[in-house]
């Protein structure tokens, strides 16, 4: 009220003025905004200044932009507040824009909150297209390629058989073992550290700070990423700082630690050649700070662990609806292999069955549910008569995308099948589940390394089979899925049974030798 005071008491024909600047400022805005709306993709209208954040859920938003794309087309277009999102539910869409144009394509939205507040623009995951993200980018790419990706092939092996291990043993925690596999390979990878167990200080620790990441970065639910001129407001009032800071001093300390464990074991002569001690020895030629080189070699360990894990966990899902597919793998797997040894990557070309079901639970399930990180258009453009706005934030929402019946006759089943006899070289290769253009999945080489070795051995040793209450199976929801950029099947049971005495005596010689190789104490 006290504002207000003032503006009464100027002359009348001032605050007529006033008042007709502030009416045609609005009137001006409103014109534009209509104007551009018209001329974006179709979808629904929203209202000026708030654009359509109301109607967008916090709660897993892909399923919104489903039913968004099913009504208007493959291409849509939403606001958020002031910022053009476009989301794109076909491959086809996906892939003239993000791949064919990947020269302005390539950049990320502004990650207010995830990328600026929490991690300081330290995670090139979240950085626009330039000079930093290339850089980083380069490691990524020098520690991941196809051929190196190769070369980690015994890790993963060896760290396969512990986790098959863990399920003869310890059927009931599958996800568990699961998520220690892919931990324990990230750490192997990136710092020459295996883990034993999930519940190990530095897994838990990672766990917290990639949760806690992912649910920062779901449109619409902070307001400020809509509204950046909030950040204009004095610090003291940006209530929205105050909790990803905290985080952020707590990912400092750990990444830091990490880093000095590998240096002083490096000063010692008591580490294998890894990531980190590679980044390290070439930082000062890069110019890059120690907190730089921090975040950059964890960045496996934050986007390798949930996706791989969540990737196996929906394998167990979908073994569990389809056992049909299960029984057609495990006759390959009988065939080829046989029950006297466990299978291995030189396999791999002779099981062309295995490599259709780890394609099909990409497909079915995507655990990167809206393509990753969404993508953002450096320039203005134009599709098939549609305006696309530079800056706007562009989501490939694989959910959609995975479930499009044109592409995927009958996407509700689990068919290997359609990979088996697939003529379209965009599934014969299958890299849609890794995203798109320049940003597509550093990690993709050593994921399907890892999908196939754990799926191989999984089905060539176990039945997957559903429990029992009072006779009836109990199916777990297939749609009972986490919220977050990585959405997984919230945690569900299931009966893991080793199909004879011959594997479950090979799983054994086979563990033990492959901790003696890993060292493993316990
Ligand atoms: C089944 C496992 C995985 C799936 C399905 C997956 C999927 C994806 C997708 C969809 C994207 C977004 C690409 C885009 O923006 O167009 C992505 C990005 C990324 N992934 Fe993966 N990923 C997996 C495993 C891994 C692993 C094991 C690593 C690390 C070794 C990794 C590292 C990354 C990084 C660093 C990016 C960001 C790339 C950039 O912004 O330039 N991913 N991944």
């Amino acid at each position: 009220m006290s504002l207000l005071i003032p503006l009464l008491q100027v002359p009348g024909q001032t605050t007529l003025a006033i008042v007709a600047g502030f009416f045609l400022t609005f009137l001006w805005y409103t014109l534009r905004w209509f104007r551009l709306r018209r001329s974006m993709p179709p979808g629904p209208l929203g209202f000026p200044f708030i654009g359509n954040s109301h109607q967008i859920p916090e709660i897993k938003p892909w399923r919104k932009f489903t039913s968004l794309n099913e009504q208007y087309g493959p291409v849509i277009s939403l606001m958020m507040g002031d910022t053009p999102v476009i989301v794109l539910g076909t491959a086809k869409a996906a892939w003239e824009l993000l791949d064919k144009r990947s020269d302005i394509y390539s950049s990320r939205p502004r990650f207010i909150i995830g990328g600026e507040i929490l991690s300081d623009n330290k995670r090139g995951l979240m950085l626009p297209y330039g000079e930093a993200w290339r850089k980083w980018r380069k490691i990524l790419h020098s520690a991941f390629h196809a051929r190196r990706a190769d070369t980690y092939r015994g890790i993963q092996s060896d760290e396969s058989k512990i986790m098959m291990h863990q399920m003869l043993h310890d059927p009931e925690h599958f996800e568990r073992h699961l998520q220690r596999y892919a931990a324990s390979v990230v750490t192997s990878v990136a710092y020459d550290r295996r883990v034993d167990s999930v519940d190990e200080w530095i897994v838990q620790e990672n766990m917290q700070a990639m949760d806690y990441l992912t649910s920062v970065n779901i449109p619409g639910k902070y307001i400020v990423e809509s509204m950046p001129w909030l950040l204009r407001l004095p610090k003291s009032l940006q209530w929205f700082r105050k909790e990803p800071e905290a985080q952020r001093q707590r990912d400092v300390a750990f990444l830091m630690h990490l880093y000095k464990d590998v240096e002083s074991r490096m000063k010692d002569g008591a580490i294998s050649d890894c990531m980190t001690s590679q980044t390290i020895a070439n930082r000062e030629k890069n110019g890059w700070s120690e907190l730089d080189v921090a975040y950059a070699v964890s960045t496996p360990f934050g986007a390798g662990i949930e996706t791989t894990a969540g990737t196996l966990s929906i394998f167990f899902l979908a073994m569990l609806h389809f056992p049909e597919a299960m029984r057609k793998a495990q006759e390959e797997l009988d065939k080829v292999v046989g029950p006297d040894q466990m299978p291995e990557f030189q396999d791999k070309d002779r099981l062309p069955y295995i490599s259709a079901v780890i394609n099909e639970t990409l497909r079915w399930r995507p655990v990167a549910v809206l393509g990753g990180s969404p993508h953002a258009v450096m320039t203005d453009d134009e599709y098939q008569g549609m305006y696309i706005p530079k800056g706007s934030t562009i989501f490939a929402n694989l959910d959609g995308i995975m479930q499009d019946p044109e592409m995927f006759p009958s996407p509700e089943m689990f068919l290997p099948e359609r990979f088996v006899d697939a003529t379209d070289p965009r599934l014969q290769t299958f890299d849609l589940p890794f995203g798109f253009g320049r940003r597509i999945c550093p990690g993709a080489h050593l994921a399907l390394n890892s999908l196939f070795i754990n799926v191989a051995r999984i089905l060539w040793a176990f039945d997957i089979l559903p429990e029992y209450v009072n006779g009836e199976p109990i199916l777990p929801d297939t749609r009972n899925f986490t919220n977050g950029f990585n959405s997984r099947p919230v945690s569900f049971r299931c009966r893991v049974v080793p199909r004879n005495d011959k594997v479950e005596k090979c799983i054994l010689a086979e563990s033990e030798a492959a901790k003696a190789r890993l060292l493993v104490t316990k």
